[in-house]
């Protein structure tokens, strides 16, 4: 039997849908995404703590959910909200059906809901606080009431220092990923999976994604991951090649740790390449301010200009902050600027081996445009020796 749920936001519209995760109340700011494929990603995609994600894609989990397709341990995501669920998900991969999942590790979702009507409202007023209520809590006349008060209740994700909550507790090395691509190896040696691979990187886990580890270890890096809050002391005394900084949730401005320790690190020399909420931490390093946007970008298909070539990439986009180009200082220099809204997309230093990107280089759903950045940094440690 169907069990209700009630999705509520901060601005007082009201959703009826049904429960199809776990039952209980949930808050969190409300986020649209329009990816056709992906939703196992997004879900374990630790950038979306503290958020409720509505998909705008109107079947969501058709092919079910699998042990490979997760971008972190566990889902991150404070609460899906779709269309509708697929009564039978098909694919020679599934494993488990998407409720199952979000019931055994006590996720909310709710569903048959008009999600035109709610993308129409975030992108009107912007991001939403917003609360889910499902299951037994959804029922009874003061039901509403509890689920507005809830979305109320959330205090918003500005100002949210949320990359040393999420990040690791210990460093940890990592070499999954099969060294095959060219650009990382020594001279002599191919990428036999014998030789060591060439280069070792210290990144910076502030939510990292998997898939961006991989990547890397794909090019002939050598990771050691290390907790959100190292100070730059302690990644120096790992002897790195390159030092990454991941993505991750939240706010970056209150994240006074990764900024120091930044600013600290690019004194030395070492390359130095963010993505995402790392993107957003150089600038800041660097001197540039910050800004939550109306509504951000969630979304699999975001043109993004190389202003240097005139290139456009069609690429996958989680962020809700940007670094303003506005405020960028002497040593910052524009690399890549969103088409859909003119934002900041890329930055390099002009007086030290250090860029980043603002969408995910790493995400693959479909297009794979932006993979040659991974390449980039390796380039930059292959030169400093
Ligand atoms: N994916 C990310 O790293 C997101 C960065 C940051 N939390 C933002 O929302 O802008």
């Amino acid at each position: 039997m169907n069990k209700p749920a009630i999705l509520a936001l901060e601005d007082g519209s009201v959703f009826h849908g049904t429960a199809i995760g776990a039952d209980g109340l949930t808050s969190g700011e409300v986020v649209f995404n329009t990816a056709m494929t992906g939703y196992q990603e997004i879900l374990t995609d630790p950038s979306y703590t503290r958020q409720i994600v509505t998909l705008t894609y109107p079947h969501i989990g058709n092919t079910g959910v699998n042990a490979e397709d997760v971008e972190s341990g566990a889902i991150a995501a404070a609460g899906l909200v779709i269309r509708d669920l697929p009564l039978l998900a098909s694919s020679f991969r599934s494993e488990q059906s998407l409720s199952d999942y979000l019931k055994g590790q006590n996720v909310l979702g709710i569903a048959d809901i008009d999600t035109r009507r709610l993308t129409r409202i975030l992108r009107d007023k912007g991001a939403q606080n917003g609360a889910i209520l499902a299951g037994a809590d959804a029922e009874g006349e003061d039901a509403v009431t509890r689920a507005l008060e809830a979305a109320k209740a959330f205090p918003g994700l500005k100002g949210m220092d949320l990359a040393k909550v999420v990040s690791c507790q210990s460093p940890y090395a990592w070499s999954e990923g099969e060294w095959t691509l060219g650009q990382g190896y020594a001279d002599a040696a191919g990428p036999d999976g014998k030789a060591e691979r060439p280069f070792h990187v210290v990144a910076y886990d502030y939510g990292v994604k998997r898939n961006i580890l991989r990547m890397l270890a794909s090019r002939g890096c050598r990771l050691t991951v290390v907790p959100a809050q190292t100070p730059a002391s302690e990644v120096m005394a790992l002897n790195p090649d390159g030092i990454f900084l991941s993505n991750g949730p939240g706010d970056p401005e209150p994240c006074e740790y990764a900024i120091t320790a930044i600013r600290e690190l690019l004194e030395t020399g070492v390359p130095v390449f963010g993505i995402c909420l790392g993107h957003q931490l150089l600038a800041l390093a660097s001197g540039a301010s910050s800004v939550k946007m109306k509504f951000g970008h969630h979304g699999a298909n975001h043109p993004v200009q190389d202003l240097d070539s005139g290139q456009v990439m069609i690429t996958s986009q989680n962020h809700g902050f940007a670094a303003e180009e506005s405020t960028l200082p002497e040593t910052l220099r524009a690399t890549h600027r969103s088409l859909f809204d003119g934002t900041l997309q890329g930055i390099e230093r002009t007086d030290r081996p250090a860029f980043s990107f603002q969408g995910h280089p790493e995400a693959s759903p479909g297009p794979r445009d932006v993979a040659p950045l991974f390449d980039r940094f390796v380039t930059m440690m292959k030169e400093r020796r």
